[in-house]
């Protein structure tokens, strides 16, 4: 069906709605005021950008009804926050959903001479232009607005009718707090007016009178190229400034006592609020964003005085509100179209948009999405008890039955409490990299037959008191090792003096011998094999050196500072492994969703939303040290990055993208 044909049903409704208007404002009088209207909003979701991150992610935003919706609460992830407005679009809805359900039911007012306006608002890519302009196939509200006025004034003066109605359009831009217009983008900055009624004119502002829906486009298509957009990360298009379609609907009486009247209608795509750590703005783009950003608070104070009832309404704080002065508030019939974005990458942008437009919000007690939204992608890790005790803590939480059972741990006694604090002491004073480093090593003995040892994330008190059972696992193997040597020398010496036991002994390890009287043979395989084992996989990989003592000064309670030996460490990993791990941790970069991306040591939620950033502007990373151009990640921090990440990665403790 072709748009034209789409339109016919809508003018028939508009024209009954019209007609009802006309009726209704010849009973009411001229000089009776309209009540003061509110500003409605509506909020549109658009939906996903491509099908590939439908498929990865959960939405952060969800409609409740037609007028309210829930956004996840990233920072307590087991609340939503519920938001109620005039009208919700779901990412189904249909551009004719949205100009029927709340753009036509406004425009009826114009033919009663009061002004309106409609204002798609929301951050940068969220489907503002979309709203207002749409495409050929999808027109938006512009395009079905005109249609409809031009097709009622057509039908409302026709002959024998007691109103003669015109249509004139002007288009302007507001860039960086200059009003510029775009049907003679020669004109230069023009000054914005009120006349002694308290109407708004810009003087030398062009007009033109349309009668068609053709002769709209013909000034307004070219017009639309003049409108400043750039690329900034997060939209190839994006407007600059904001566009300002302004539709002047005037009546003139046929008959006595030939009464006049205008309607004033403004159609604004507002310029995206922009958050300039994401767009990675700089430059003009950073200059535009403050006053794309400026205006945009202003229009909010205005927007909040007017629904507060307050007595002085800031609109001469911005070009765009006091453009807006008789338009928005007063007698005028206004709406403001929030487009938001599904995307996690959005959600910050998302929740100030709709803090921004919201009449009201309230904290819901109760999960988003159970199975879209990970705990741990909306809040740090959560630990289980045990993890969060840590080991020592964990045992002693342990009941009965687990406490009996024997793993390799089990036979390093743990250290008193003293000896504990020391040890603590000892290793707040370490190198916060030769600490992950040790951690790294200590999930990579617990992977290879020792019980899994918690865990990244944990505060820093239970990775000391992870780190401290490493340096026990340590003390323990080299205890071990010497007890090995000393059985062998043992066996040997045995051997030497009874051959004829060596025939009697099994060439491979036999299970334990469950009966009284078991020999230590059998003993010294199943305690000493697994840790030469352990031993000899870690070793050959990862070297932890003890390189000698530092002498270091100390305060001590007598008057001289008493000197301490401390232990000096050194890591050596083979190239192969930091190859391993160089190739993973780029991988992630490179393919990583922002949950991913947070779950590397040092990248946060700020840094993972640069990562991705930089990723969808410039393509993937060549390297790792690549991530020093992303504005906002320092070379040091690059360093510090690496040293974290990469054994984790090399031993294999991080699985890759998601
Ligand atoms: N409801 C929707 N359905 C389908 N596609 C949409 C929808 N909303 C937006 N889009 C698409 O999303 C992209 C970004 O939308 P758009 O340019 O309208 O954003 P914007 O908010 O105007 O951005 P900016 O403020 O940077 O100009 C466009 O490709 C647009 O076609």
């Amino acid at each position: 069906m072709s748009t034209e044909a789409k339109a016919r049903p809508r003018r028939r409704e508009m024209a009954a709605a019209t007609s009802g208007a006309g009726r209704c404002l010849s009973k009411v009088g001229a000089s009776r005021r309209p009540p003061p209207a509110r500003v409605r909003v509506a909020v549109r979701l658009r939906p996903f950008m491509d099908e590939a991150t439908r498929a990865s992610e959960a939405p952060c935003v969800r409609g409740i009804d037609s007028c309210s919706l829930e956004v996840a609460n990233w920072r307590k992830y087991q609340e939503t926050l519920k938001y109620q407005f005039d009208a919700f679009y779901g990412e189904k809805s249909t551009q004719q959903d949205i100009y029927v359900g709340s753009v036509q039911p406004i425009l009826r007012h114009l033919l009663e001479g009061q002004n309106a306006s409609v204002l798609a608002y929301g951050p940068t890519g969220a489907g503002k232009t979309h709203t207002m302009l749409g495409s050929p196939e999808q027109p938006g509200v512009i395009p079905r607005a005109l249609m409809d006025l031009l097709q009622i004034t057509r039908e409302e003066s026709a002959e024998g009718r007691p109103w003669d109605l015109s249509v004139t359009m002007s288009y302007l831009e507001i860039y960086q707090e200059k009003v510029l217009d775009l049907l003679d983008p020669a004109a230069g900055d023009l000054a914005i007016r009120e006349d002694c009624r308290g109407n708004i004119l810009i003087p030398g502002l062009t007009e033109k009178h349309i009668t068609t829906f053709s002769d709209f486009e013909q000034h307004f298509l070219p017009a639309s190229k003049n409108r400043v957009v750039g690329a900034t990360r997060l939209n190839q298009r994006s407007s600059r400034s904001h566009a300002v379609l302004l539709v002047k609907v005037g009546q003139r009486e046929r008959l006595a006592p030939f009464r006049q009247r205008e309607g004033k209608l403004y159609l604004i795509d507002l310029a995206g609020s922009e958050d300039n750590r994401r767009t990675g703005n700089q430059g003009i783009r950073l200059k535009e964003s403050g006053a794309i950003n400026t205006s945009l608070f202003v229009l909010g104070k205005v927007v909040d005085a007017l629904n507060q009832g307050l007595p002085r309404i800031p609109y001469r704080d911005s070009k765009l509100t006091r453009l807006l002065q008789d338009s928005l508030g007063g007698s005028a019939h206004s709406i403001i179209i929030a487009n938001i974005a599904p995307e996690r990458r959005f959600y910050q942008d998302t929740v100030s948009a709709l803090n921004f437009t919201a009449r009201s919000k309230e904290v819901i007690n109760r999960p988003f999405t159970n199975e879209s939204l990970q705990p741990h992608a909306l809040a740090p890790v959560k630990l289980s008890q045990k993890e969060l005790l840590g080991p020592s803590e964990a045992k002693k939480a342990k009941g009965p039955e687990e406490e009996s059972t024997g793993s390799p741990e089990s036979i390093a006694a743990p250290a008193s409490a003293s000896q504990k604090l020391s040890l603590l002491q000892k290793l707040s004073n370490m190198d916060p990299a030769m600490l992950e480093n040790l951690l790294s090593l200590d999930r990579l003995l617990g992977s290879q037959g020792s019980q899994g040892t918690p865990l990244l994330n944990t505060p820093k008190r239970e990775r000391m008191v992870l780190i401290k059972t490493v340096e026990e696992k340590d003390l323990e193997i080299e205890r071990l090792k010497m007890k090995q040597k000393e059985l062998e020398a043992k066996v040997l010496a045995q051997e030497v003096l009874d051959p004829k036991e060596k025939e009697n002994t099994p060439a491979t390890p036999q299970p334990l011998p469950s009966g009284p009287g078991t020999s230590a043979r059998p003993l010294k395989r199943a305690v000493v094999m697994p840790l030469q084992l352990i031993q000899k996989q870690a070793e050959s990989k990862i070297h932890i050196l003890k390189k000698g003592h530092k002498r270091k000064l100390e305060p001590s309670q007598e008057s001289k500072p008493v000197e301490k030996a401390e232990d000096c460490w050194e890591l050596q990993i083979s190239p192969e492994l930091l190859a391993h791990g160089r190739k993973k941790l780029l991988d992630l970069l490179n393919e990583g969703s922002a949950r991913d991306l947070r779950s590397l040591q040092l990248i946060g939620q700020k840094k993972a939303q640069l990562i991705l950033g930089w990723r969808e502007l410039h393509g993937p990373f060549s390297k790792v040290e690549d991530l020093e151009q992303v504005e906002g990640i320092s070379g040091k921090q690059v360093e510090s990055f690496l040293k974290a990440n990469l054994l984790g990665l090399a031993a294999g403790q991080h699985c890759g993208p998601s």
